[in-house]
């Protein structure tokens, strides 16, 4: 089922073009120029409920602006958002309910008073009953380590705790969307690997639909099915991760740890279409290969006429290789 339907939408930000220094500030405010410059350009997709899709692009590709459209936050320039049947920044109000939102450079939470206070303050902001308030704390508690912090005021707690704590706040109206802009930057692995593990939950227990963006690609792996890749406020790749690996990811590395070395091998080796030795040392032999081209296969056969195979490990291509050849498109 259709929960998020977005259909050519385009945001334009007016932004000022500037000389530099005091002189092009001080004729900027007399003649100031602008330039018109679409954050996000003509774009479309739509997401199934219980999805969990990683919106990806570089900095200033487009991704929070079009968060803060699909939160309400931002008014499209132009195109159609539809988010459950409602367009987000007309009926914010009814929004609110359906949706959860965790900026994690940003947090919802009261600074001076304790966690629970907050969370309270937003149980009766959006009339949660107590049979629900109850129920949700008791879920995520334990996952989210809640008990040791949750009568602390926020700006006593750590990062870490922190962003839990704003998981929590964003979940309590049990939304059926929740939208999460970097929620693991600047936390540790334990943290990170937590807070990776609760989405992972949300999204299997609840069926939350989750869009995420993220700089930490391990977030993707572990939680998302789906990536969505935009560059310059454009659409460069929309489509599960498996099928990105296999369309993209063409380049495997082999690391083979042999008894001798044998001149023939490496003619044999270099023979071999697509296969590049990357490096060599000792008995160590570390290749590349395109593994449409040649299978690891017929690579060992290559390596076991000339001498006995010790250790073998393939890597297959990580996230970032992925990235970087779409880009490259
Ligand atoms: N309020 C604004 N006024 C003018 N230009 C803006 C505004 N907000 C964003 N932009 C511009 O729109 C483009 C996209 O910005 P956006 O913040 O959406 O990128 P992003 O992908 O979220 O980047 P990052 O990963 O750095 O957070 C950038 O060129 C940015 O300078």
């Amino acid at each position: 089922m259709e929960v998020i339907r977005v259909k050519n939408l385009t945001r334009t930000f007016r932004q000022a073009i500037k000389e530099p220094g005091i002189k092009g500030a001080i004729k900027h405010l007399f003649q100031g120029k602008y330039v018109d410059k679409n954050a996000v350009n003509n774009i479309s997709f739509t997401i199934n409920k219980g999805e969990a899709v990683a919106y990806l692009g570089k900095n200033g590709a487009g991704k929070s602006t079009t968060i803060k459209m699909l939160t309400g936050i931002l008014r499209p320039t132009s195109g159609e958002l539809l988010v459950n049947g409602i367009q987000p920044h007309k009926n914010r109000l009814q929004y609110t309910k359906e949706i959860g939102v965790v900026f994690g450079q940003r947090s919802q939470l009261w600074m001076d008073i304790p966690i629970y206070e907050s969370f309270k303050l937003l149980k009766d902001i959006y009339g949660i009953s107590n049979t629900v308030f109850q129920k949700k704390l008791s879920d995520f508690s334990e996952m989210l380590d809640l008990n040791d912090f949750i009568h602390l005021p926020a700006r006593k707690i750590s990062l870490g705790q922190r962003m839990k704590a704003d998981l929590v706040a964003s979940l309590l109206h049990n939304p059926k969307i929740l939208y999460l802009d970097e929620p693991t930057i600047g936390l540790d692995i334990e943290s990170k690997n937590k807070i990776r593990k609760f989405i992972s939950y949300l999204k299997d227990s609840y069926n939350t639909t989750i869009l995420l963006t993220t700089h930490d690609l391990a977030d993707i792996e572990q939680i998302c099915d789906r990536l969505i890749l935009i560059d310059e406020g454009r659409i460069l790749y929309d489509g599960t991760i498996k099928l990105a690996k296999e369309k993209y990811a063409n380049l495997k590395k082999l690391h083979v740890t042999i008894e001798k070395d044998d001149p023939k091998l490496l003619i044999g080796l270099s023979k071999i279409n697509s296969l590049t030795i990357e490096s060599k040392m000792k008995n160590k032999i570390s290749i590349t290969f395109n593994q449409h081209e040649v299978t690891s296969g017929e690579i060992i056969t290559q390596f076991i006429k000339y001498t006995q195979i010790y250790d073998i490990s393939i890597e297959e291509p990580s996230i970032e290789n992925i990235l970087e050849l779409m880009y490259l498109q």
